[in-house]
């Protein structure tokens, strides 16, 4: 039998925020870890809150089967708006009490992770996070669940309108998802090769969008895509394409916001296989006696962040990136 220092005996899972594809595979690796160390797994429906309303079903290695390879998360999400109190988080210990539950993985974002701090500080509930969202905003893991299912969806559609933008010489300007952040639009921007990338950590002018354009037309280039993140200060997609055609009167501009089937779809092989070391990384993390971090990786390896760093910090924008994009779209 494997050793189990910690003695802990039962460990609930939750899935909150934002869904990711992924976050199933982190399930089904933290369902089967704990069983190999002889630890009941509970999983808490609905996130937050599942520990309010006592929405608590406990997991065996066969009811994690065939979750591979989903998308969304079977244990279902919420934002829930009451455990931001400090009764909702009352309750939420109550309910934890009453199915003798030592310790929690939180599978999340930076939200979830705060949340789940402030359990433990008013509370007492030991917890791991795993970084589960498409946004790739969490500091202590090159890449969050999810981000690289995103990536290839957003990279699939955009591919699928520049065929339709070349068709009819059209310039589109294209929202992907990010709150607050632009790995979304960054990465993806490179990959379809947008003339423009507009994204919440740089500061952009409507000048520099309009020299893009006129540095293309002196290229010769017809057509244009111009990725923007949600989160992007310069304006939404549907002002800027109202600009641009003030501007530009000649242009037949076009806007696509791709919107939630970023968050969808199976899971791709990069997710899954970090879902599952990382599944392995919390329970094995607890069992070893540690509390309020993240499992990320880094560089390939297992790395534990403090959850106030892995909240707070940010995961900075690479120069190079932007380098990349600038120096291949100019041409
Ligand atoms: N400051 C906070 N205090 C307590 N709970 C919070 C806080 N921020 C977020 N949460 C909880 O975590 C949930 C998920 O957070 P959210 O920001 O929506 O997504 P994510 O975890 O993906 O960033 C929230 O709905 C809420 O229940
Ligand atoms: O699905 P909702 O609640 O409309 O939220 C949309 C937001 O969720 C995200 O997809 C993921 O964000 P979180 O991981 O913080 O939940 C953002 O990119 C987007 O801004
Ligand atoms: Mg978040």
């Amino acid at each position: 039998m494997p050793e189990n220092n910690n003695k802990y005996k039962k460990i609930g899972v939750l899935t909150s925020g934002g869904d990711s594809p992924g976050m199933n595979a982190a399930l089904r690796a933290v369902v089967r870890t704990c069983n190999y160390y002889d630890i009941n797994c509970y999983g808490i429906r609905m996130g937050y809150d599942g520990l309010i309303n006592d929405h608590i079903v406990e997991l065996g290695p066969r009811s994690v089967k065939n979750l591979i390879n989903k998308g969304g998360t079977e244990l279902k999400s919420a934002r829930s708006e009451e455990f931001r109190t400090v009764e909702g988080r009352k309750k939420a210990a109550e309910t934890i009490k009453k199915h003798g539950i030592e310790a929690l993985v939180v599978i999340g974002g930076d939200g979830s992770f705060t949340g789940a701090m402030k359990l433990y500080e008013e509370q007492g509930v030991p917890f791991i996070g795993i970084p589960g969202t498409i946004d790739n905003d969490i500091f202590g893991t090159d890449y969050t669940v999810g981000y690289d299912t995103a990536l290839n969806t957003v990279a699939e559609a955009i591919d699928k309108i520049r065929d339709t933008a070349t068709s009819h010489n059209r310039v589109f300007f294209i929202e992907v998802m990010g709150r607050d952040a632009g790995f979304i639009a960054l990465n993806t921007g490179i990959a379809t090769g947008a003339l423009d990338i507009l994204i919440p950590e740089e500061k952009d002018s409507i000048e520099d969008l309009f020299q893009s354009f006129d540095n293309a037309k002196k290229k010769g280039k017809t057509s244009s895509i111009i990725v923007v993140a949600e989160g992007d200060k310069l304006g939404g997609v549907y002002d800027l394409a109202k600009f641009t055609k003030m501007k530009y009167p000649e242009f037949d501009v076009r806007v696509t916001v791709l919107g939630h089937i970023q968050r969808g779809g199976s899971p791709t092989v990069a997710d899954r296989v970090l879902a599952s070391r990382l599944g392995v990384a919390a329970v094995e993390g607890l069992i070893d006696g540690r509390c309020c971090v993240m499992a990320g990786m880094q560089s390939s390896k297992i790395v534990f962040t403090p959850i106030e760093e892995a909240i707070k910090k940010h995961n900075e924008i690479d120069k190079e990136l932007i380098k990349v994009s600038n120096i291949l779209s100019m041409q």
